[in-house]
């Protein structure tokens, strides 16, 4: 296994001083090259398990291996890209995909290369003079895409990356990804709300329970061999996940809405889009 997640346990302490289990023994092998989404209600510990993956925070047990070392801080073989581009507005686009490669030392020519490279296989070569503000939402999270992948990770961590874009921008964001990452082999772990979204870019969706956050179930996503999926075979692994998650949501609605909570959630579907909103 290329990535493992091993026995993950994470408290936080909350406003009232109180210690909050978030995450409770978390195991999870990912295989190189694989496309894996989480999804699960809100809260449930998904970006916070992201960002231990990213080593940008540290478990209080277990461990997180790439490859068979062990993770204790960030590292270019695991690069986030985050729900909001996080561009810098001073710089171009070419600077700013430049700009992790600046700070390795990688010779400037060498750097606007790969930078170039980049920007191509994101459909933004004739941007690469613009400014984030002259940039739609969806170009400028194409642009923190580049900024990733110019790293050569291998590890794209990807938090919720689409969930700020109009559904067209989605659709062919989706797309792009699906061709990135079979031209580049880079291993993708994909947080979303969005069942579908996960459905139609992974391959295995692993599904989180909540308070605390642990694994609920893995569900693997049928794949023809022609590489087209049947709407039917898609909208049947979404209703399986949907009613893994009813019991999820539910309990977060009950201590969300509290004494007030008096409605099931076989009323609850997903929006066209795949979106369940506020609860996942
Ligand atoms: N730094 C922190 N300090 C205290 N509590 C935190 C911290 N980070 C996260 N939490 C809490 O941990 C829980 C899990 O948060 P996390 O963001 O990982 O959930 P999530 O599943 O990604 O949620 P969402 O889908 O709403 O983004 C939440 O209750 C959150 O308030």
């Amino acid at each position: 296994m290329y990535l493992t997640i091993e026995k993950i346990q994470k408290s936080f302490v909350n406003d009232r001083k109180e210690n909050v289990k978030v995450l409770d023994g978390i195991n999870l092998n990912v295989k190189k090259g694989s496309f894996v989404s989480i999804v699960g209600p809100s809260g449930c510990g998904k970006s916070t398990l992201l960002y231990l993956v990213a080593g940008l925070d540290k478990a209080d047990s277990g461990e997180i291996r790439v490859n068979g070392d062990l993770v204790t801080k960030p590292g270019p073989e695991r690069v986030v890209v985050f729900q909001e581009a996080g561009l810098f507005p001073w710089l171009t686009v070419l600077e700013n995909v430049t700009y992790g490669l600046n700070l390795k030392k990688m010779p400037k020519e060498e750097a606007k290369a790969k930078a170039l490279d980049v920007l191509k296989m994101v459909h933004l070569s004739k941007y690469v003079n613009s400014y984030p503000h002259e940039l739609s939402g969806g170009m400028k999270q194409r642009v923190s895409i580049a900024r990733a992948l110019v790293m050569e990770p291998d590890i794209l961590l990807m938090d919720e990356p689409f969930s700020a874009l109009d559904e067209q921008t989605r659709m062919v964001l989706h797309k792009e990804l699906l061709d990135i990452w079979r031209k580049t082999k880079v291993t993708i772990f994909f947080i979303t709300h969005n069942i579908r979204e996960a459905v139609l870019l992974s391959e295995e969706v692993v599904v989180f329970a909540t308070r605390p956050g642990r694994i609920k179930e893995i569900i693997p996503v049928p794949t023809m061999k022609d590489g087209v999926t049947p709407d039917s075979v898609t909208l049947n692994t979404e209703q399986r996940i949907l009613s893994i998650l009813q019991e999820e949501i539910e309990k977060v609605l009950k201590e969300e809405i509290g004494d007030d909570y008096s409605f099931k959630t076989d009323h609850l579907h997903r929006g066209d889009s795949g979106d369940m909103g506020s609860h996942i």
